[in-house]
């Protein structure tokens, strides 16, 4: 895609505007196939006249050998520059198809986890397929029929005023009359078409649902229940596609038999012309054009009303995805800083009125591994996600002389490395997962990670697939992927969220072995239920029912109670032996 800095990605005519080259040879090409196609109504009432006389004995078979040889050629040109039309409008749809697509991905991927998770991946994937879609089959008919039905209506109706104006007037009022239903009618017709996409998404949701968890539905026996939730959005989906169905294509008929009642008073006058009574004088050649002129004129109208349908279903796509139409945030390359302090103070975060937890103090230096930990839903995640700075939390967190809340995002990769509960592993070889594309080598991140040994036991090594979300591994397995890949993007600060969730003892052992030489440069946070570690790290936060309590293992050890019995019962150890 070229740049274009006074491309507005979310303005339609900007993306006329680029695509300025096809539209020229859609115009250029449909200017000659449309005046081309005036040829038509004017052969046939030629071979009409030149039938009658052939019968009257006042021309002969050659002529009209002439006039058919003439037609063929004149009706290969116009398809020729049919054929091109065509193919441009193609490529301009196209063109512009790719363009929008890869602003919305762009921008799509760039929302918060929070937006993304809020609206749903059904309804992304409406937005980021079927929406796209719809706009550019807009503007492609708009194009289409603007350039080229545009062109063709003004000949034929020139064509009409030229053989009798008062009849050609008479015969074309009707043509405005379902223009202007047509209009009249866009309202119902927006609202059935955002009915529908909204139904549509909620569908792609319901679907996606259930096939990811369609095991855990079964053996669960939740089947049923799922059943009938699914069934809903499928009803809903029914009842508005069929809605918006009726809307779409039932009106575009209606339109048609409103233009087409002027060919009555063309039959009724044109006739008197051509006995001699009528506004004008006419013959069978002039009548027969004049009516065929005239029907052509009106199934190409009908193409304008059905512009109307398109455009408005592409309007109501518009509207759902320009706020994502924006140009993308240009990525500089990352600036990873120098390792540096991590000073919390009085750190709380909430999702509503009530504190997850409040009053977190506490200063780490480079080389610190701060482990947390606490009875379940206490907040240990929430506290590894206010490092994401997603969403605002109450208090202080610096990362050197600098608040965390205040960098950029772009700043905040750079400075947090984060590993959540998700693998978030892609659908790609072991390889392009720990290294996301680089072409370094993989086997010291896989080795810190535990995971050299079952890597280079597998058929491809580093170049195994691992299929969709890694459903080729063992939950270990992924859990170890995802930790080399967060080791071979090193940050001065990182998070990770139970990493040890799978593993056994002696692979944690291990793990943590590496993880003690790879965070001497770095401030480690390492969330986990499993304390066996806890006595080698420089400070434990303990977190239980809102209130975090911080130190060394000694000092919880002999100030939390549940800490010490969570250490003990895991450990078989007393008191501080592990130490
Ligand atoms: N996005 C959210 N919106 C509202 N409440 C949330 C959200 N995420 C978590 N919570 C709530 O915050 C509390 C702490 O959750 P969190 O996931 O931080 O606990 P945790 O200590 O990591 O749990 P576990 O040990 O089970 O992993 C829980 O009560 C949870 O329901």
């Amino acid at each position: 895609m070229k740049k274009d800095k006074s491309f507005r990605p979310d303005r339609v005519l900007s993306y006329f505007r680029v695509e300025w080259f096809p539209l020229l040879l859609v115009t250029l090409s449909g200017l000659v196939y449309n005046i081309g196609l005036l040829a038509a109504p004017w052969f046939e009432g030629r071979l009409a006249q030149c039938l009658a006389d052939i019968l009257g004995g006042s021309e002969t078979a050659a002529q009209m050998a002439l006039l058919v040889l003439a037609y063929i050629a004149v009706t290969l040109l116009v398809q020729a520059a049919r054929f091109i039309k065509r193919f441009y409008v193609r490529r301009f749809a196209n063109n512009i198809n790719r363009r929008m697509k890869g602003i919305l991905y762009a921008n799509l991927v760039r929302q918060s986890r929070a937006a993304l998770e809020k609206e749903g991946a059904g309804e992304l994937m409406t937005k980021a397929i079927s929406d796209v879609d719809d706009c550019v089959e807009g503007m492609r008919k708009f194009t289409t029929e603007v350039f080229d039905t545009g062109v063709a209506l003004a000949g034929y109706a020139v064509m009409l005023l030229v053989y009798d104006w008062r009849l050609a007037i008479l015969g074309l009022l009707f043509t405005p009359v379902s223009y202007v239903c047509a209009a009249g009618m866009k309202k119902p017709v927006q609202r059935a078409g955002a009915a529908y996409k909204k139904a549509a998404g909620a569908l792609s949701s319901a679907t996606l649902d259930r096939a990811r968890n369609a095991v855990t539905y079964r053996i669960y026996g939740c089947e049923e229940a799922r059943m009938e939730k699914y069934e809903e959005a499928l009803s809903l989906y029914e009842k508005t596609a069929v809605r918006n169905n009726v809307w779409q294509s039932a009106l575009p008929p209606l339109y048609l038999a409103a233009s087409e009642a002027g060919t009555l008073f063309i039959l009724w006058f044109g006739a008197k012309n051509v006995l001699g009574t009528g506004w004008s004088s006419w013959d069978i050649a002039a009548f027969t054009t004049f009516l065929s002129c005239f029907t052509k004129l009106v199934v190409k109208s009908s193409k304008v009303a059905k512009l109307f349908n398109a455009v408005q279903k592409a309007e109501v796509s518009w509207k759902r995805i320009r706020p994502l139409m924006k140009t993308p945030e240009q990525l500089d390359a990352l600036q990873i800083p120098a390792a540096q302090d991590v000073t919390l103070k009085e750190l709380a975060f909430s999702y509503g009125e009530e504190p997850v937890f409040s009053g977190l103090s506490l200063t780490a230096h480079p080389g610190d591994i701060i482990g947390i930990t606490g009875p379940v839903a206490c907040g240990k995640s929430t506290f590894g996600r206010v490092f994401l700075c997603e969403a605002p939390y109450q208090g202080s967190v610096c990362f050197g002389g600098r608040e965390l809340s205040t960098l950029t995002p772009r700043q905040i990769a750079a400075t947090v490395g984060y590993l959540g509960h998700d693998p978030e592993l892609s659908a790609d070889t072991v390889q392009n997962n720990v290294l996301c594309g680089s072409e370094q080598d993989a086997m010291p991140w896989l080795a810190a990670a535990a995971l050299k040994e079952e890597v280079l036991a597998m058929e491809k090594g580093t170049e195994t697939v691992i299929g969709s979300g890694g459903t080729r591994l063992s939950g270990g397995q992924a859990q170890r992927l995802a930790l080399a890949r967060t080791l071979a993007h090193p940050r001065p600060v990182l998070v990770l969220d139970d990493p040890f969730s799978a593993l056994d003892r002696s692979t944690e052992d291990a793990i943590f072995a590496e993880l003690q030489a790879y965070a001497r440069d770095k401030v480690v946070f390492l969330i986990s239920h499993r304390l066996y570690h806890f006595p080698q790290m420089q400070q434990i936060i303990f977190m239980e029912g809102g209130r975090t309590t911080v130190g060394t293992h000694e000092e919880l050890m002999a100030a939390v109670p549940v800490y010490r019995q969570l250490y003990e019962s895991q450990t078989g150890l007393k008191g501080g032996e592990g130490a």
